[in-house]
Formats: structure tokens, C-alpha cells, sequence
């Protein structure tokens, strides 16, 4: 019997360590589950911005992942960086066969303002691997970019998630409210119920990958067994200490403390 609660993600990279894969897999350790990787793009980022990116070859991804899955159980993965078609059509395919809880951050655009996906793989993503999701996690200009509705208020961001729930098939929706001016409370539609999860907005630049490590929290929690709403809730929890005690490191939007959750209970 395996003695551990496994945790995948299929992203890109970020060498700086802050967002991305790397940010996943930090997130995966501290939270103990055995954290597990597939490199959709590698990135050349850093705080500041996106300078260069390599697409990797279909094939190469698909065997990334059939040598995790051919080898370690799963109990549950997130998506977070996938940059084209080509690839989505592969997650298509390899989503069901992985077949354990499946966490969508659909990312969009870094918090630098650098477009992370093409233009014609945002619908595709909306409305062919929505359905798999047992959460997706937007934030607010992903939210208004799949519903096509502008989001000012927490009651907008009420509707964003119902609407992305009942339009696009998701089982679960937490629409984050970091880019709201006066607060950072996040809403989670799970199909019956509203959910606000709130905490003080923390007065800082460095949020570089915040949106990488909840939703990568909320895979580990998942795939420990917890609750969809446990497992947001610990996340939330998780990812307001990591940005209280936040890395003021590089010259842009500096990246999250993982240790702060531990340190701080
Ligand atoms: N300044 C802040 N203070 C406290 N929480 C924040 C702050 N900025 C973002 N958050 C929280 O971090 C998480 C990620 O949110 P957000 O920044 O909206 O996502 P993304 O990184 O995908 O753009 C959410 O739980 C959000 O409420
Ligand atoms: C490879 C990769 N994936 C995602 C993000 C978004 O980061 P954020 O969590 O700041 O929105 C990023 N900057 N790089």
C-alpha cells in the first residue's frame, strides 16, 4: 500500500522559482503529497516579465505524462500553463485516462500583463476541457475573458461563477478576487451552493505565481482527501500567509513564501 498522497501538474516554467511548475511543486512538497511534473512550455521569466518561450513537441508532453501515469498512481493533478490547441486537444485525450480530480487554473496572462496562451485556445479550453474540471480557478480578467461579462463587484463575481458552472460544465468554480481594489475575497460555486472565502488584502507588489500556488494547494488538499470546500479553504488560507510573508526578491512582482503557512500554523 503506497504511503503517500500523490500530486501532478502540467504547466510551464519559471526559472526565477515563483510561478509555474516550480511554484507547483513548492507548493506540492509543503503541503506533503509527492509532487510529480509535465513541462508543457519552457519559459525564460522572471519578476518582471516573460522574456522567452519554447513550446515543447506534443509527443514529448504525451510521454511526460505516460511515464508518470504508467508508473504512479495519481490522486489528483491541475492544469496551469497550456499554450495552444495542440496541446489541449492531447489533455483531450489524456485527461480521462488520468481519471482522478482535475484542478483547471486557466491561465491566461501573467501577472507582468505577458499573454500566456493563443487566442483560439482560450474557447477550446472553455468549452472542450471545462467539463473535466472539478474546480476551475480564474481570476478576475480570466473570469470576464470566458463569460464575456465585465466583473467590478463580489456580487459580478457571484454571477461569473454561476455562469461558468452552468454554461461551461465545470463541477466547481473560485473566482479569486485578487485584482479588486478594496478586498481579497474569492467566491466558489460548487453547482448548489455559494461560497465567499475572505481575508485582508495584504499591501504589497509581490504576487508574482499567487494564482499557481492556490490552485496547486487545492490539488494537494484534494488528493488528501479533503472536501472541495476544505480544500479551498485551507488553500485560501495557505496563500494569504504566503503573500503576508511574500520574498521581497527581484525587480518586479516578487514571488510567495512558502515556508509562512508552516512557520505561522
Ligand atoms: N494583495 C493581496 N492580499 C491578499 N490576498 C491576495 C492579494 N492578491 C491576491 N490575493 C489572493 O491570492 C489568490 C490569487 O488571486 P489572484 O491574484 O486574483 O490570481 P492570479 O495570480 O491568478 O492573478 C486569491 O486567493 C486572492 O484572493
Ligand atoms: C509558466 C507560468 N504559468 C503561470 C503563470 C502565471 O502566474 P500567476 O500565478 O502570477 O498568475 C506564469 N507567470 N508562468
Amino acid at each position: 500500500m503506497k504511503n503517500v498522497n500523490c500530486t501532478l501538474t502540467i504547466a510551464g516554467t519559471d526559472p526565477t522559482g515563483g510561478a509555474g511548475i516550480q511554484a507547483d511543486l513548492k507548493t506540492f512538497q509543503e503541503l506533503r503529497t509527492y509532487g510529480m511534473t509535465v513541462i508543457t512550455s519552457v519559459l525564460a521569466q522572471n519578476t518582471t516579465g516573460v522574456q522567452k518561450v519554447l513550446h515543447q513537441p506534443i509527443d514529448l508532453i504525451e510521454s511526460q505524462i505516460n511515464s508518470v501515469i504508467s508508473d504512479i498512481p495519481v490522486d489528483a493533478f491541475k492544469t496551469g500553463m497550456i499554450a495552444n490547441l495542440e496541446m489541449m486537444e492531447l489533455l483531450e485525450r489524456k485527461i480521462p485516462e488520468i481519471g482522478v480530480p482535475y484542478v483547471m487554473d486557466p491561465v491566461m496572462v501573467a501577472t507582468s500583463g505577458d499573454s500566456l496562451i493563443h487566442e483560439d485556445a482560450r474557447t477550446f479550453l472553455r468549452d472542450r476541457l471545462m467539463p473535466f474540471a472539478k474546480i476551475v480557478t480564474p481570476n478576475i480578467p480570466e473570469a470576464e475573458s470566458l463569460i464575456g461579462v465585465e466583473i467590478k463587484t463580489l456580487d459580478d463575481m457571484k454571477d461569473a461563477a454561476a455562469a461558468i458552472v452552468s454554461r461551461y460544465g465545470a463541477q466547481s468554480a473560485l473566482v479569486k478576487g485578487g485584482h479588486l481594489n478594496d478586498q481579497a475575497a474569492d467566491v466558489l460555486f460548487d453547482g448548489k451552493t455559494m461560497h465567499t472565502f475572505t481575508s485582508e488584502r495584504i499591501n504589497t507588489k509581490n504576487t508574482h505565481g499567487t494564482g499557481c500556488t492556490l490552485s496547486a494547494a487545492i490539488t494537494a488538499y484534494l488528493a488528501k482527501g479533503l472536501s472541495l470546500y476544505e480544500a479551498v479553504e485551507l488553500s485560501k488560507k495557505y496563500i494569504t500567509e504566503a503573500i503576508r510573508y511574500s520574498f521581497n526578491i527581484g525587480k518586479g512582482n516578487g514571488p510567495t513564501n512558502h515556508w509562512a503557512p508552516r512557520i505561522e500554523g
